[in-house]
């Protein structure tokens, strides 16, 4: 199986300080990564750097076998949706025009084909048509959460990034969008990064799950393997935290230090 994204010896500092070391990471295409690790250890950074919305400081990142610093930044980032916290809208665009943004960018002639898949993309996040000609601040919270996943999703983009995107709406709707982007990455194999800060939304929706630490890699396994085999002290403290939530037996955490578990909100 080819990479959809590669880093490579990347390391990322703002001013003197050193948030990213020396990262090297190989993403299976299809594959849905979730991010989690203690609050400021850059996962943020990590995500941002795959679009060029943040400079490495060296080392290379590729996307699909190509090195970005040899990419036009905006074509790459046309290609990766990218879905964050919050409402992202345009606010004086309605939901519709809001969805068919880029894809009208990338195929301006064909106004049928972005219409279709404006519906497409609407019905699959679970939006009604009957809202599409409404402005964001005509919405509530959670639909302008999805509206803002069928837009980062409507150019059909082989890489979506997803930084904490349902950090902002109630739990119901949060456990709704849960479901509906584990079934969109079922129905389109698309690769997806999604951040979280939520050790047992990562273990839900990833089928792999990268543990960091101040800018390094703790763990990149499988869900079934961090919560079986945790590899070092820091992935065990996040298991048994979810162990305990879960009232499940901690006989592999013998011997752990759990005095950082304060750290992981
Ligand atoms: N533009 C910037 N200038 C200086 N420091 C920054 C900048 N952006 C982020 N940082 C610092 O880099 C570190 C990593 O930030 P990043 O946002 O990547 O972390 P994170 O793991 O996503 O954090 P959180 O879970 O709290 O959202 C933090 O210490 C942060 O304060």
């Amino acid at each position: 199986m080819s990479n959809a994204i590669e880093f490579k010896n990347v390391k990322k500092c703002y001013n003197d300080k050193v948030v990213i070391d020396n990262l090297n990471l190989a993403v299976d295409k299809g594959e849905f990564v979730t991010i989690v690790g203690s609050s400021g250890c850059g996962k943020t950074t990590a995500l941002k750097m795959i679009n060029g919305l943040i400079d490495v400081t060296s080392g290379d990142i590729f996307v699909n076998g190509e090195n970005i610093k040899n990419k036009d930044l905006i074509q790459l980032r046309r290609n990766i949706g990218y879905s964050i916290q919050g409402s992202v809208l345009f606010p004086h665009l309605t939901v519709e025009k809001n969805i068919s943004y880029v894809p009208n960018l990338l195929n301006k002639k064909d106004k049928a084909k972005t219409k279709s898949a404006v519906s497409k993309w609407m019905m699959i996040v679970g939006l009604n048509e009957d809202i599409k000609n409404r402005y964001p601040n005509e919405l509530s919270g959670g639909q302008q959460q999805r509206v803002g996943i069928a837009r980062a999703l409507a150019a059909s983009p082989a890489i979506l990034l997803m930084d904490e995107p349902f950090g902002a709406v109630d739990e119901i709707t949060r456990s709704q969008l849960q479901e509906e982007i584990k079934r969109i990455h079922k129905e389109t194999n698309i690769t997806i990064m999604f951040v979280t800060h939520d050790i047992s939304e990562a273990l839900k929706l990833g089928t792999k799950v990268l543990v960091m630490n101040n800018g390094n890699i703790e763990q990149y396994d499988k869900p079934s393997e961090i919560l079986q085999n945790p590899s070092t002290d820091f992935v065990k403290q996040l298991v048994y935290r979810q162990r305990h939530i879960c009232n499940l037996p901690d006989d592999k955490l013998n011997g752990c230090e759990f005095s950082n578990v304060a750290q992981i909100k």
